[in-house]
């Protein structure tokens, strides 16, 4: 099969992979004008975010890691699936698309059926458990009898996993990610600084001054309004700020990973004590990650190369290796449980 993809639906962003390893990764969020005509799509629309008139929406179809808005995600999915296709191959199209696992039955059938029932043509749909399609993308070979922590901080949800088997022992999905901490840093920002910003200013702060241990000062623009004045000016924002603003949700998603290890069966508990924490999914870009956990948990931690592309990566594993045939699988094999 040839026309093969790996798709990956992302909270703040869409993934796909093809089978020679070309990965698009863009912002999953659609400008809509008028109403009901497409305007633009992925990165180009999020360029527009925070910045339209009244007839033009722009908006974010995935919500907490699920589907919110089906519409505008089939839209999305043809959309990106018409920008990575260039030689306009059709026929045969195979697709393997990765579904959160502590969701609702109804909410990880609302991934597949996404697919199948989409302008892509999907001649087949498989469904790879997104914790197992990280592990992969990870480099780990989930087939062993080997138990394997993966930690995926995304976006609006940060999914603990533990993994033996190819399956998945315990998974846990909770609410905190990148996006709380850049809401976390416009209210910081707000009451030391008396400057109102926007998400995109606080996402591109976290990523210059961000830091889960604290470091020396240093300090960063920050444009946005001031509430005294109502006037748009730019203030040095201190890193200080930054680190008091995001501390705490790190310390939630800490607390959260010692509980599964508290959960985790003791022979599984004692393969993840030798091997470490794998950590996966854009916010775990955060400076000092590492030093974080380890100073909490005296676990070894790796952080994984691009770690917002893993599930997608591990996608195209599970495609290109014998080894993980048996991973994939469609509602008709078995329930979504
Ligand atoms: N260098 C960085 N430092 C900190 N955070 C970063 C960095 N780069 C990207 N991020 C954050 O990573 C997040 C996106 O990660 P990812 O692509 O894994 O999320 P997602 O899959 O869309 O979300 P979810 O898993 O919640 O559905 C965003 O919140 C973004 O701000």
């Amino acid at each position: 099969m040839s026309n093969v993809y790996g798709i990956d639906i992302g909270t703040s962003n869409f993934k796909m992979c093809t089978k020679d390893n070309e990965i698009l990764n863009e912002k999953n969020i659609i400008a809509i004008v008028n109403k009901n005509e497409l305007l633009a799509f992925g990165d180009e629309a999020y360029e527009m975010y925070e910045k339209t008139p009244e007839n033009i929406e722009v908006s974010f179809p995935v919500k907490f890691g699920v589907i919110a808005d089906i519409e505008n995600m089939q839209t999305l999915l043809y959309s990106f699936y018409e920008k990575i296709n260039k030689e306009k191959k059709t026929g045969n199209t195979e697709f393997y698309i990765a579904v959160p696992t502590d969701v609702t039955e109804v909410e990880k059938r609302a991934f597949y059926e996404l697919v199948v029932e989409s302008k892509v043509k999907a001649k087949n749909v498989f469904v790879v458990d997104k914790p197992v399609a990280d592990a992969i993308g990870a480099g780990i070979d989930v087939t062993k009898s080997k138990g394997v922590m993966v930690v995926n901080i995304g976006a609006e949800t940060t999914e603990i996993s533990v993994l033996s088997l190819g399956g998945i022992v315990i998974s846990k999905s909770v609410k905190i990610g990148g996006n709380k901490l850049d809401e976390c840093i416009i209210s910081a920002v707000r009451k030391a600084y008396n400057l109102v910003i926007g998400s995109k200013t606080a996402e591109g702060l976290k990523k210059e001054l961000g830091s889960a241990v604290k470091t020396e000062e240093k300090f960063a623009p920050g444009f946005g309004r001031n509430i005294l004045s109502g006037l748009p000016v730019s203030v040095q924002i201190s890193s200080d700020v930054i680190y008091d603003a995001i501390v705490d949700s790190l310390h939630s998603i800490m607390d959260s990973i010692k509980v599964i290890l508290e959960r985790t069966p003791p022979e599984l508990a004692a393969d993840i004590i030798k091997d470490g924490v794998y950590f996966t999914g854009g916010t775990s870009m955060i400076n000092n990650l590492e030093d974080f956990i380890k100073s909490e948990t005296n676990l070894n931690v790796t952080i994984v190369e691009n770690p917002s592309e893993s599930v997608v990566r591990g996608l195209m594993g599970v495609v290109t290796n014998p080894d993980f045939a048996k991973i994939p699988y469609t509602p008709q094999d078995r329930t979504f449980e």
